[in-house]
C-alpha cells in the first residue's frame, strides 16, 4: 500500500483528491491537512463523504506528513507549496504539486507572473505532470509540478499538431470557459452566486498567468518561441472546462491529417477521447472523470483548423491528474483509482 496525504484537503482540488484516493485500492489515505479545520472530521465539511472517509484535517506539519506518508499531494495556492515542498522532497517523499510553483523550467517565466522563486534550484528536478506526453520523464521523479487546468485543456489537443507542424504556431487562439470550482473554495466578489448566476464574462483578458505556461511548453515542442492569444471565462457551473482553439493550417493539411495525427500521438492512452467527425466535446461527458474529449473541424471558410476539447477542470485538470502521475511515479498502472464511469446524463 502507498501512503499517502493531502495538504490542504480542505480546498477544491484537495477534496477531490481524497475522494478519488478514498477508492484508489493500492493507496492508504493517512493524513488529510487543513490550518482552519485542525481537528475537525473530513466530513463536517464534506458531508458527502461520510462513512467514505474517517479522517480528522490535522495541521500542515510537514514533521508529522513526512512520517505519515510516501507520497504527498500539495493543493495549496502557488508560494504556500513551495514553502513546503522542499522538507517534504528531503524526507524522501515523492512530492505531487498542484499549484504552479513547479510548472516551469524558466525561473525567469515564473516570475514574472507569480513572484520570486524560492527554491529555484528544486526546478531542473520536476517534471511537469502532463503524463500523455511527458509520461515517460513522470516514471522516474520525486516532484511532480501537477499542470494548470487551462493549459491541460489546451495543450492535449494542441501539442501533437504543434509538433507535426500540421498549424501556423503564430496563429494560436485559445477560448477557454471555466466552471467556477476553478476558482477555488473561497468566494470573491467574481465567483459569488449573484455574479456568475445567468452570467458568462471573460476574465484576466490578455494576462493570464496561465498563458506563459502554455507558451513555454508550446515552445518545448516547436522548438521556438510560440506565443498565444488566450482567453479564459467563467460560467455559472460547478464543473468543468470546455476549449476552443483556432490556428491556420499549414498549407495542404486536411482533417484527415489531423486525425492521423492525433490518433497517433494518443493511441493507447486510456484518458484521451478523440470524438468521431461531426462530434463536439461537452463537458457534461466528462463530469465526475479523468477524460479529456477532443473534437475538430476544418471551418471551410477561412481554411482554419478548430480543435475542441472537454475536462472536469477538478479531476483531469486538477487531482485526477495528480493521481495519474501518482501512479505512473509509483510504477503502478496509470489508470488506477481513476476509473470512475462518466454519468450518461
Ligand atoms: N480548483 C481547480 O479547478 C484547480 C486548482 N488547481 C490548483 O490547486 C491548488 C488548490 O486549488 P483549490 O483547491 O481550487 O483552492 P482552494 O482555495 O479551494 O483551497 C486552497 C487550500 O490551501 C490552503 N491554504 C490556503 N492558503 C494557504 C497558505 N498560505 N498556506 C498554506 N495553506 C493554504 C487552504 O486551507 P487552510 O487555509 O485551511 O489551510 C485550502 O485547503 C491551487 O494551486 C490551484 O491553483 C489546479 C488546477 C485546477
Ligand atoms: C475559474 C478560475 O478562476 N480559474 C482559475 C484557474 C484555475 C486554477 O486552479 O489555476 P491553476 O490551474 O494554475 O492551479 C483562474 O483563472 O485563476
Amino acid at each position: 500500500m502507498i501512503r499517502a496525504a493531502v495538504v490542504g484537503a480542505n480546498g477544491y482540488a484537495g477534496a477531490e483528491l481524497v475522494r478519488i484516493l478514498s477508492g484508489h485500492p493500492d493507496v492508504e489515505l493517512t493524513a488529510i491537512t487543513s490550518r482552519q479545520y485542525a481537528g475537525n472530521a473530513f466530513d463536517s465539511i464534506y458531508p458527502a463523504l461520510s462513512t467514505v472517509i474517517d479522517l480528522n484535517f490535522i495541521d500542515n506539519d510537514t514533521e508529522t506528513i513526512s512520517k505519515a506518508a510516501d507520497v504527498v499531494f500539495l493543493a495549496l495556492p502557488h508560494k504556500a507549496s513551495m514553502g513546503m515542498a522542499p522538507a517534504l522532497l528531503d524526507a524522501g517523499l515523492r512530492v505531487v504539486d498542484l499549484s504552479a510553483d513547479f510548472r516551469f523550467h524558466n525561473q525567469a517565466a515564473y516570475e514574472a507572473h507569480y513572484q520570486p522563486h524560492s527554491c529555484a534550484d528544486r526546478l531542473p528536478q520536476a517534471v511537469y505532470g502532463l503524463c500523455e506526453v511527458y509520461g515517460q520523464q513522470v516514471a522516474g521523479a520525486d516532484l511532480i509540478g501537477n499542470p494548470g487546468c487551462y493549459p491541460t485543456s489546451v495543450l492535449l489537443p494542441l501539442l501533437p499538431v504543434v509538433k507535426a507542424g500540421l498549424i501556423d504556431p503564430a496563429t494560436i487562439i485559445a477560448d477557454c470557459k471555466s466552471g467556477v470550482s476553478g476558482a477555488g473554495r473561497g468566494a470573491t466578489a467574481t465567483t459569488h452566486f449573484c455574479h456568475v448566476n445567468e452570467s458568462f464574462k471573460p476574465y484576466k483578458v490578455g494576462g493570464h498567468r496561465h498563458t506563459p505556461e502554455i507558451e513555454e511548453k508550446l515552445s518545448d515542442c516547436a522548438g521556438k518561441p510560440v506565443r498565444i492569444t488566450f482567453t479564459p471565462h467563467l460560467v455559472p457551473m460547478t464543473r468543468g472546462m470546455q476549449s476552443s482553439i483556432y490556428a491556420t493550417l499549414a498549407p495542404g493539411v486536411d482533417a484527415a491529417q489531423v486525425r492521423s495525427c492525433l490518433e497517433a500521438a494518443y493511441a493507447g492512452r486510456p484518458f484521451v477521447r478523440l470524438l468521431p467527425d461531426g462530434r463536439w466535446p461537452d463537458t457534461l461527458n466528462v463530469k465526475g472523470t479523468n477524460f479529456c474529449d477532443i473534437g475538430w473541424a476544418v471551418d471551410p471558410g477561412t481554411g482554419r483548423l478548430i480543435l475542441l476539447s472537454a475536462i472536469d477542470n477538478l479531476v483531469k485538470g486538477a487531482a485526477g491528474q495528480a493521481v495519474q502521475n501518482m501512479n505512473l511515479m509509483v510504477g503502478l498502472t496509470e489508470t488506477v483509482g481513476l476509473d470512475a464511469v462518466p454519468f450518461p446524463l
